[in-house]
């Protein structure tokens, strides 16, 4: 009786298309996080935080991150993101404007309404570690 109460939401998420796979995988990922990474560095609000930055690593480490967060196959292998934005001296509307830089490949992408919500929910909750001024 219980088991069956309990296997029974088990069964019907089973089969549920992952963020990750609606977002299109990794490809569809990587095709985003690409655009995205050129949007940051064309933003004159936020490119010089970049200027030393190894730019293919961060956008593996992005594509990894998403792809983690999101349900897909992945683990990230990079640092963490208190660790990493340390002594940064990200203010908010630093990260708004990376946000903007971040929808508007989401709509370039034709990535729909919903899984952008999503997506922005799963980035979101990182905002008390990066932002810290
Ligand atoms: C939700 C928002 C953000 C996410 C998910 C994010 C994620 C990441 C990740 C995964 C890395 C690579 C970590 C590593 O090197 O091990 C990284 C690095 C970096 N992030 Fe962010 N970040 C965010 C917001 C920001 C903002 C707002 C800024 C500044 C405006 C920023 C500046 C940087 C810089 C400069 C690096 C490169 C550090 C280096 O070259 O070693 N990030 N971020």
């Amino acid at each position: 009786q219980t088991s069956q109460m309990v296997d029974a939401p088990m069964k019907a998420m089973k089969g549920t298309p992952t963020l990750y796979d609606r977002l299109g995988g990794q490809p569809a990922i990587d095709a985003v996080v690409d655009d995205f990474v050129a949007n940051v560095a064309a933003d004159k609000r936020i490119n010089k935080f970049f200027a030393n930055s190894n730019i293919p690593k961060l956008k593996r480490l992005l594509g990894e991150q998403i792809c983690a967060g999101t349900g897909g196959p992945c683990t990230y292998t990079g640092r963490d993101m208190k660790t990493t934005h340390a002594r940064m001296g990200v203010t908010e509307r630093h990260f708004n404007a990376l946000v903007e830089d971040l929808v508007m490949s989401l709509d370039k992408h034709k990535v729909p309404q919903k899984e952008q919500q999503e997506l922005l929910g799963v980035l979101g909750p990182m905002k008390s570690d990066i932002v810290t001024r």
